[in-house]
Formats: structure tokens, C-alpha cells, sequence
């Protein structure tokens, strides 16, 4: 059987912010129809490395390839357009709106820019279909005619995953999506992300602080600390690790330098 290439890779990638490098040299490569969690201690450059995929960031050095593209100087706008999504934050969003004009609204500017899923003749009926699809798949169909803002927080959350999915990504990329959630509010986010999961064409990166959703969700866990990829792989092993151990469940076996050595030494030993 032939091995499919990566959806989504990450060489040498790398930025400073003046004499502090964030993100270093980190080198991945993202499986289509996988979810990986990206986890590591506060100021360990996860959110950073987010915003080197999306665009938000321009790297210093290194690349990030799409598909086999190069798209490291590419902007926000022409990566969304190739495929690359990210949960909107909902202050880009008209609130005095309905949550479905506001979808809408994406499908058509996801239309507009050249998508050539709808045909001409009958495109309005399609965007129309695409956004009752879109609120379908994030079970907002009931909440459909409510301004944003009078949304729940839990129904706000979807609709910012209802807003990327607009836009028909193929990587789909959150950013502590439980942030800030009730624990009621929680299962229904994991939910979501779970229901997203089961089309095995999305692949999804997850930056997460909660262990047990990355428990729940993740089919692989990378571990960003000082900028650098220091461990990667299953996440029942990678949760072993004193990196993890440390940041994630109050342990501190070890000092980190020495941890990333280990796990470093570990995976040399491993081939
Ligand atoms: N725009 C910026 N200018 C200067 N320094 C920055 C900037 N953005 C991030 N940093 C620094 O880069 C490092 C990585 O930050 P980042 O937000 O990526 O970490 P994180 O792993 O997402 O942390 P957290 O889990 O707390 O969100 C931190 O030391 C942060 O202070």
C-alpha cells in the first residue's frame, strides 16, 4: 500500500522575538485524518507555533508545506484559501446578526474568492445549503435565527468552529477550545471535535491544556518546551514523559533540561 505524504509539514521552522527564539527549528509532519495535540508549559510556544501555520506569524527561518506547496510566505488569507483553518475568535463576528447570517456570510466569501464548489447558475441555493449544512454539523440549527450575541458561551464556542468549517479546511486548528468552558459546557465542544474527526480527509491540531481531553481525543501528542519539539508520538507514552509529568500534573521529577535530554537520549535509543 502506498504511504500517503504528509497534509501538512513543518522544516526547521523557526522565530525570534528579538534575542528570544519561540519557536525552534521545529520539524513535523501532520497525517491526514489525524488529531494531534500539541502540548508543553506556559511560554513553551505552542500558540506561537500556531500562528507560524496559519499566518499570523512570518517565520524567521524554516518552512511550512501544504500539500507539497511551500506556503512559509504565504498570508492569512491565501493559506485559508488553500486550506489551512483556524477557529475565529468572535469579536471578528457581527453580533447583532443571526449565528446563521453569519455563516452564511463566510460560505459566500469563501465562494467569492475563487472556490469552485459552486456552480454559477444555481450558487445561491448552494451557499444557502452549504451554511444549513455547516450549523447542522455543529448542532446549531435550533439557534440558527438568535443574534451572536445573545449566544450561551458553550453555542458561541461552536459557532467558531461553524465559522472555520465554512470555509471547508483541511486542516482545522484550535486553540484551547475549552477555554473559559463550564464543565458542562466541556463534553459538548469534545463532542464536536470528535463528530469532526470522523471525516478522515480533516486533519486536526489541537492546542490543549486539559489532560483529559487530550486523553479523549488525541492520536498522537507533540511537546513543544522552549520552543523546541521535544518529544512526539503515542499519547500514552508521550504522557509518561517528565516534560508532560512536569507541566501538565504537577510532578517535577526532574529539572527540564535534563527531562529533554532523556527524552532526547530515549528516542535516539528507540531508532
Ligand atoms: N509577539 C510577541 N512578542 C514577543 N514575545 C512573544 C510574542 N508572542 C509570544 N512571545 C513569547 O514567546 C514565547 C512563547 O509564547 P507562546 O504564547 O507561543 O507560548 P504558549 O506555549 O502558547 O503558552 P501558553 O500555554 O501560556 O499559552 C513566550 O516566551 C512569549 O512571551
Amino acid at each position: 500500500m502506498a504511504i500517503e505524504a504528509p497534509v501538512l509539514t513543518t522544516q526547521d521552522l523557526t522565530i525570534r522575538f528579538g534575542g528570544h527564539v519561540a519557536v525552534d527549528q521545529v520539524s513535523c509532519a501532520f497525517e491526514r485524518g489525524t488529531l494531534t495535540a500539541i502540548v508543553g508549559p506556559n511560554g513553551a510556544g505552542k500558540t506561537t507555533y500556531f500562528n507560524l501555520i496559519s499566518g499570523q506569524l512570518r517565520a524567521y527561518s524554516g518552512t511550512v508545506t501544504l500539500n507539497g506547496e511551500d506556503i512559509t510566505r504565504l498570508g492569512v488569507p491565501e493559506r485559508c484559501d488553500r486550506g489551512i483553518g483556524r477557529a475565529f475568535q468572535l469579536t471578528n463576528l457581527f453580533p447583532t446578526l443571526s449565528v446563521r447570517e453569519n455563516v452564511r456570510l463566510v460560505v459566500q466569501a469563501k465562494a467569492r474568492r475563487g472556490f469552485d464548489l459552486f456552480s454559477r447558475a444555481d450558487s445561491h441555493v448552494e451557499l444557502i445549503e452549504r451554511a444549513e449544512h455547516v450549523l447542522a454539523e455543529v448542532q446549531l440549527l435550533d439557534q440558527a435565527d438568535q443574534p451572536v450575541s445573545a449566544l450561551p458561551h458553550g453555542d458561541q464556542r461552536k459557532l467558531e468552529v461553524a465559522m472555520m468549517i465554512a470555509l471547508a479546511p483541511q486542516v482545522l486548528m484550535f486553540d484551547e477550545p475549552t477555554a473559559g468552558m463550564s464543565v458542562d459546557e466541556v463534553p459538548v465542544i469534545l463532542d464536536l471535535i470528535r463528530e469532526l474527526k470522523n471525516d478522515r480527509d480533516r486533519t486536526i491540531l489541537l492546542v490543549e491544556h486539559k489532560m483529559d481531553v487530550i486523553r479523549s481525543l488525541a492520536d498522537r501528542i507533540i511537546v513543544l518546551h522552549n520552543g523546541q519539539l521535544v518529544a512526539d508520538g503515542d499519547p500514552a507514552e508521550v504522557m509518561k514523559s517528565p516534560i508532560v509529568q512536569e507541566a501538565y500534573l504537577g510532578n517535577a521529577p526532574e529539572d527540564a533540561e535534563e527531562a529533554r535530554a532523556k527524552t532526547a537520549t530515549e528516542e535516539v535509543a528507540r531508532g
